[in-house]
């Protein structure tokens, strides 16, 4: 570690959380610099990361400076695309704050930020040097966010393992509040799960793909609706049930399937009805996919509670599928029986 230590966080969590790790770094006898950055998914783009370089530079920060990302998923990724960056690499250590953060965005190195025609666009491959994740701090988060973070929980369960899905089936009140055992339990058992994933296919060339189900819809509904309307969380838990329906629709699952994934989404206090769009921006903004290929627009779609799969799927095909998710819930049964 070189002598200069950049803590970057946001407004928020800046009164809750800096003085602690302020003085957990003191006896290190580091420099260290503060960046508060505004809060917010709307704040994920290329003016709040400039503000990360501006004061670097001002700052005289050299290519040894280890920047520290204290918050959740949208200071994680700003901060570690930043690391990524600046004097073209320093290293970075993740401390999450937000329950998503501490499940899957501070673990597997993808970072990056909005560009206003698509989710995540802009970005970089860069991993953290450390990842130090205190439950205790999920205390002072809103319930809203607890149950986004809830989302990436059932989607570890939902596309690896399922047994997994069962314990977060049998622990779901107890995760709903906050439960200090089962969260860990979440927390502990979601990075073992993408750590491994992740250990397998860093860079996304096949397997960390199905770490992407529910994505395709889910990043469609937060550029659709204009980022921090939906939270990241209840995008994903939607557009696991529109992946869900999809997955019946071509005969992968059955409709009792489908209905215990809805069910668990819809416990967890998550949307399992998709806003209304129409179908041609849905689609526009859904091929605005880092999985999309020669125009082709590519899903994260289950086998089985447990096991998912990657599929190219026909425009004509997702049309029914963005149909019958953004009618009611009778309707959305329809084309599954
Ligand atoms: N890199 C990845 O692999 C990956 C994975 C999943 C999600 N993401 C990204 O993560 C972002 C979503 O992250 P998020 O859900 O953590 O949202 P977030 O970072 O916006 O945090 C949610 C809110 O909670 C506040 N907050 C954070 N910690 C708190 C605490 N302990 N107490 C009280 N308030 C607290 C924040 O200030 C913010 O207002 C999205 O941009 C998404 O794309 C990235
Ligand atoms: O780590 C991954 O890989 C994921 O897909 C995790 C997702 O939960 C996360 O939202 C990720 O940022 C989405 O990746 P993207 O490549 O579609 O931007
Ligand atoms: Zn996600």
């Amino acid at each position: 570690m070189g002598s200069t230590v950049a803590l970057i966080t946001n407004a928020t969590i800046e009164p809750l959380y800096a003085a602690r790790l302020r003085s957990t770094l003191a006896p290190l006898g580091k420099r260290l610099i503060q960046i508060v950055l505004p809060d917010g998914e709307a704040h994920k783009h290329w003016e709040t990361l400039n503000l990360i370089f501006t004061k670097l530079l001002a700052e005289r920060a050299d290519r040894k400076t280890t920047l520290i990302a204290l918050g959740g998923g949208v200071v994680g990724d700003i901060t570690g695309f930043a690391a990524a960056c600046y004097m073209r690499g320093v290293p970075f250590i993740q401390v999450p704050t937000t329950l998503l953060a501490q499940v899957d965005s501070s673990v597997g190195g993808k970072t990056g930020i909005n560009h206003p025609l698509g989710k995540n666009m802009i970005g970089a491959f860069h991993q953290p040097q450390a990842v130090i994740a205190d439950t205790a701090v999920l205390r002072t988060l809103p319930a809203r966010e607890l149950a986004a973070g809830l989302a990436e929980v059932i989607k570890a369960g939902a596309i690896a393992d399922t047994v997994f899905f069962d314990w977060i089936e049998t622990h779901i009140d107890a995760l709903n509040r906050g439960d200090e055992t089962a969260t860990i339990e979440a927390v502990r058992r979601s990075c073992e799960i993408k750590a491994q994933v992740v250990a397998a296919d860093e860079r996304e060339q096949g397997r960390r793909a199905l770490l992407n189900f529910g994505h395709t819809f889910g990043h469609a509904i937060e550029a659709g609706l204009g980022y921090g309307r939906w939270l990241h969380g209840e995008a994903v838990g939607c557009g696991m049930v529109m992946a869900a329906t999809l997955s019946q629709q071509l005969g992968l699952i059955d409709s009792a399937t489908r209905t215990r994934l809805k069910r668990l989404i819809a416990a967890a206090h998550l949307p399992t009805q998709a806003p209304i769009l129409g179908s041609d921006r849905y689609l526009e903004l859904m091929r605005v996919d880092k999985k999309t290929e020669a125009e082709h627009i590519n899903c994260i779609l289950l086998k089985r509670l447990g096991e998912a799969l990657v599929m190219r799927v026909t425009d004509h095909t997702l049309r029914a599928v963005l149909t019958a998710s953004t009618q009611s819930d009778t309707a959305a049964e329809k084309p599954n029986t």
